[in-house]
């Protein structure tokens, strides 16, 4: 944080603490180190009440920090509490060494971050318990931000992973988080502290493969669409397709997209029911793979959610297409000239209509299962409901959207002349996923089948011999 910024935010915390009664014994906290981190914490601490003490390797220099701290040596400022954050750089601990006895039996807080992801051999928190071995070493702040802990930003960095061996240490650095505002997580022992250390320099990490798995989509369908509506009518007809390049294309593979990724959210928990169905016991962990593929359902539903988006916004646009008023224009024209009218069907007007009905009734849902996801949204809805929305609301969308593409579909569905160089259309091919996971959905509601899925969801067991060579330990498929 810059100085200006800094100066900024210390002035403000003049009008002093916000919580503390002057009866109230105020806690005091020690921070080593008067860094950007130390500072920011320090500051915040104040504000919530409590009274810091900051250890410095030049205390007399210390003109940056927060009105009403005390400053002073390491060790001097280890003896005035029992709770110490390190807010120091892991390469700078061994200094540590040296304050052993006046560091025996405190909780030691390490808030340190990394470079790159498991840069040392041992997390910083095992490292500083190794160097201190008479202190009960307590991971915790290292996933909030120096600039978000004064300005109260994304809701995100205001949770803190905790991890600890002894747990009343743990929980009174708990109540520290919690006084401060934020959200403590217990993550478990001190073993947890790589991965904790490990977290903030990951970069979306259940986004990386639905964003993989969406681009291959959109390639492998976008090509597929240039050789069936461009190459092809140029090789075979020399007309130029270019223009269908900007929209036509892209109102083809956004929609596939779309529907690709909504069966595929759903397509896990239809394995996930048959491999429960097959085993006779829930008792047994999916394979890695479809755990992964669970665990990112979230990210694939909300990326289809946007690739939908995509599509109602390009659909909108049609009437205004050059290409299409051309082409209605065009048709009117010559049935004046030939004196051939074009009598109204019907049928091609409930077709029509009914596709877009379902494709709006199908995109509605899928806006709704979009917003029950949101935190603030999904915070506020028990479990149940959670799952009615996002389980049977989220098949229902799936089928409103498979029905639309079938309808669009219509007679030209399997009709051979819609080949091109024994290529089928791109929506049949976009249309495989979702059928196929809603037969087997439907398969699986069967009385019968639905039965003893739930009996196993409750516990129930056709060998119990799974269960206990589970639970020995014994590895799974
Ligand atoms: C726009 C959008 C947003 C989404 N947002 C979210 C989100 O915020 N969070 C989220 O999790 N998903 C989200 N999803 C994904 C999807 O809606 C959910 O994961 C949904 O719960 C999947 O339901 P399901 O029936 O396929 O599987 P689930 O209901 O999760 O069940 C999957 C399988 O797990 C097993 N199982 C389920 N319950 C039990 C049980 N009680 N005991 C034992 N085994 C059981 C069964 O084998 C079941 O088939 C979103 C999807 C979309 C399209
Ligand atoms: N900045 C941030 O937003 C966040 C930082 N962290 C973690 O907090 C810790 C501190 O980060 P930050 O405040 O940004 O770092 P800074 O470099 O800004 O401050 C580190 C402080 O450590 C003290 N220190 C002690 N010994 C040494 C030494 N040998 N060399 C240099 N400094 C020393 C210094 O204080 P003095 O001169 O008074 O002794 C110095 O100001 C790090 O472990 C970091 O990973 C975690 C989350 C967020
Ligand atoms: C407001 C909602 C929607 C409207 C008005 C709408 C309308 C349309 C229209 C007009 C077409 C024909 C496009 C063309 O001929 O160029 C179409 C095709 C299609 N739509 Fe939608 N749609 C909607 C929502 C959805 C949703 C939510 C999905 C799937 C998740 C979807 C999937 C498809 C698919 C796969 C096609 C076939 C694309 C192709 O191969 O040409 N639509 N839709
Ligand atoms: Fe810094």
């Amino acid at each position: 944080m810059n100085t200006e910024a800094w100066q900024a935010t210390k002035i403000s915390t003049d009008a002093f603490p916000l919580t503390i009664h002057s009866s109230e014994k105020q806690e005091t906290v020690c921070i080593f180190g008067t860094g950007d981190f130390g500072r920011s914490l320090g500051l915040k601490m104040l504000q919530c009440g409590y009274s810091v003490v900051f250890g410095s390797r030049t205390p007399q220099r210390s003109s940056l920090l927060p009105n009403g701290a005390e400053v002073m040596s390491y060790s001097d400022a280890a003896q005035k509490s029992d709770i110490i954050i390190i807010a120091i750089h892991r390469e700078h601990y061994d200094f540590l060494t040296e304050l052993t006895d006046v560091l025996n039996g405190k909780i030691l807080v390490d808030v340190s971050n990394n470079l790159k992801i498991n840069q040392y051999p041992e997390s910083n928190a095992e490292y500083l318990a190794q160097l201190v071995p008479g202190t009960h070493v307590v991971k915790a702040f290292n996933t909030v931000s120096a600039w978000a802990l004064q300005s109260g930003a994304l809701d995100a960095s205001r949770q803190v992973f905790i991890c600890g061996n002894d747990s009343k240490a743990k929980q009174r650095v708990m109540d520290v988080v919690r006084s401060l505002g934020l959200t403590p997580l217990d993550k478990g022992s001190l073993v947890a502290a790589n991965e904790i250390e490990n977290y903030p320099l990951q970069l979306f990490p259940m986004w990386k493969f639905p964003f993989y798995l969406s681009a291959v989509l959109c390639v492998f369908f976008f090509l597929y669409c240039v050789i069936r509506e461009v190459i092809y009518p140029y090789v075979y007809e020399k007309r130029d397709r270019t223009f269908r390049l900007p929209i036509s294309i892209p109102n083809r593979v956004f929609p596939i997209a779309a529907l690709t990724l909504l069966a595929l959210v759903y397509l896990p928990g239809v394995i996930a029911a048959i491999l429960q169905l097959y085993r006779g016991t829930k008792y047994r962990r999916f394979p890695d793979w479809l755990d992964h593929w669970m665990l990112c359902r979230k990210q694939l539903g909300l990326i289809a959610l946007g690739f939908a988006f995509l599509h109602v916004l390009y659909t909108l646009v049609i009437p205004i297409r050059y290409y299409v008023r051309w082409t209605w224009n065009n048709r009117t024209a010559t049935q004046a000239i030939t004196k051939k009218e074009n009598p109204f069907s019907t049928t091609t007007s409930w077709l029509s209509d009914s596709y877009i009905a379902l494709g709006m009734l199908g995109f509605f849902l899928f806006v709704l299962l979009g917003i029950t996801s949101l935190p603030s949204v999904s915070n506020m809805v028990n479990w149940r409901e959670f799952r009615f929305v996002q389980s049977k609301l989220g098949y229902l969308t799936l089928i409103l959207c498979t029905a639309h593409t079938l309808v669009y579909g219509g007679k030209r569905f399997l009709n051979p002349s819609n080949l091109v160089w024994y290529l089928p259309s791109a929506y049949v091919i976009a249309l495989i996923i979702p059928c196929t996971v809603l037969v087997i959905k439907f398969i699986l509601i069967l009385p019968c089948i639905d039965k003893t899925l739930m009996r196993i969801r409750q516990g129930w067991e056709r060998n119990p011999k799974y269960s206990e060579s589970a639970l020995n330990g014994k590895t799974d498929i």
